[in-house]
């Protein structure tokens, strides 16, 4: 059962303990070929399970890219709620990178779904999800969140290029993501000593994203598109500055691509781990 204690403060520990770093969970089809394990639910199970004993005492968070379990339909499903519970056991914290978001009612059962700690659903201790629908339309997420420990990592600027001409978009006078990043903030402030709101914000963004950063004062930051984008640690120390100990960078094919040798996937991640504590300070 995942604990209740507020997910930045389970981060936060095993952040400084371990590693800040996450490494994400993509069994996509050219990575389980490229480690010689079948297109199958099976193979995916394989993957998954040689990464998770690869991450035990090395870093605080996995992110499952759920969109990779589903492909399989209800099988792809049991083996991702199989790993949850697998990376449960292990210590490690599970972001599930689902990115829901609906209206108020079909986001309830969303939140009931993913966040719930009691229960029959996946049990997650946070996940991803779009603002598209208007922040507020979230309220069941983050609600849920706060009751149950965990928290709600909103896109605010992705890392693909393609997300840049709608985030930039203008909303008077603003760039849209910086109104998803009010909506952030002010849900945090509702919740004083917890963080049921965070962001995503790609390791790969310009100068503009420091003054989207700066109007999150507590949240945390899911930062992916290190090693395969083309971002490295030092890119998300200068993009994030004082804020880095709140990043938690997130690798998937670029470590993935050390396996599936189990002592060269290790190695790989411990390496990773260690040089992402110095975000920590
Ligand atoms: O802005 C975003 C939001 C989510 N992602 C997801 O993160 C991983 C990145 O994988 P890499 O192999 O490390 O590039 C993947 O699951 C994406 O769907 C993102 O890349 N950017």
């Amino acid at each position: 059962m995942p604990s209740k204690e507020p997910f930045h403060a389970r981060w936060s520990r095993l952040a400084k303990d371990l590693s800040p770093l996450c490494v994400g969970l993509d069994p996509a089809p050219a990575t389980l070929a490229a480690w010689g394990l079948d297109e199958t639910p099976d193979g995916v199970r394989r993957f998954c399970l040689s990464l998770l004993d690869a991450c035990e005492g090395h870093v605080a968070v996995v992110k499952p890219q759920v969109a990779f379990f589903e492909a399989f339909g209800p099988a792809g499903f049991e083996v991702l709620a199989e790993v949850m519970e697998d990376a449960r056991r292990r210590g490690i914290l599970v972001i599930a990178d689902v990115k829901r978001g609906d209206i108020g009612t079909s986001t309830a059962a969303y939140a009931r779904a993913w966040l719930e700690t009691s229960g029959s659903g996946f049990r997650a201790d946070a996940i991803t999800a779009h603002a598209y629908l208007g922040v507020e339309a979230l309220r069941p997420l983050f609600d849920t969140a706060a009751a149950n420990g965990g928290t709600v990592f909103v896109v605010v600027r992705s890392s693909n290029p393609e997300g840049a001409g709608l985030q930039n978009a203008d909303h008077s006078g603003r760039p849209v993501a910086d109104v998803v990043a009010d909506g952030i903030a002010k849900v945090n402030h509702a919740f004083p000593g917890e963080v049921p709101a965070s962001a995503v914000m790609g390791a790969t963004l310009g100068e503009e994203a420091k003054r989207t950063l700066a109007l999150m004062p507590k949240a945390l930051f899911l930062v992916p598109g290190l090693g395969a984008q083309g971002a490295s640690l030092d890119d998300i120390a200068s993009l994030f500055g004082s804020a880095a100990d709140r990043a938690i960078p997130t690798a998937s094919r670029s470590v993935a691509h050390a396996g599936p040798d189990a002592a060269a996937l290790r190695s790989a991640v411990a390496t990773l781990a260690r040089e992402a504590r110095r975000l920590q300070g």
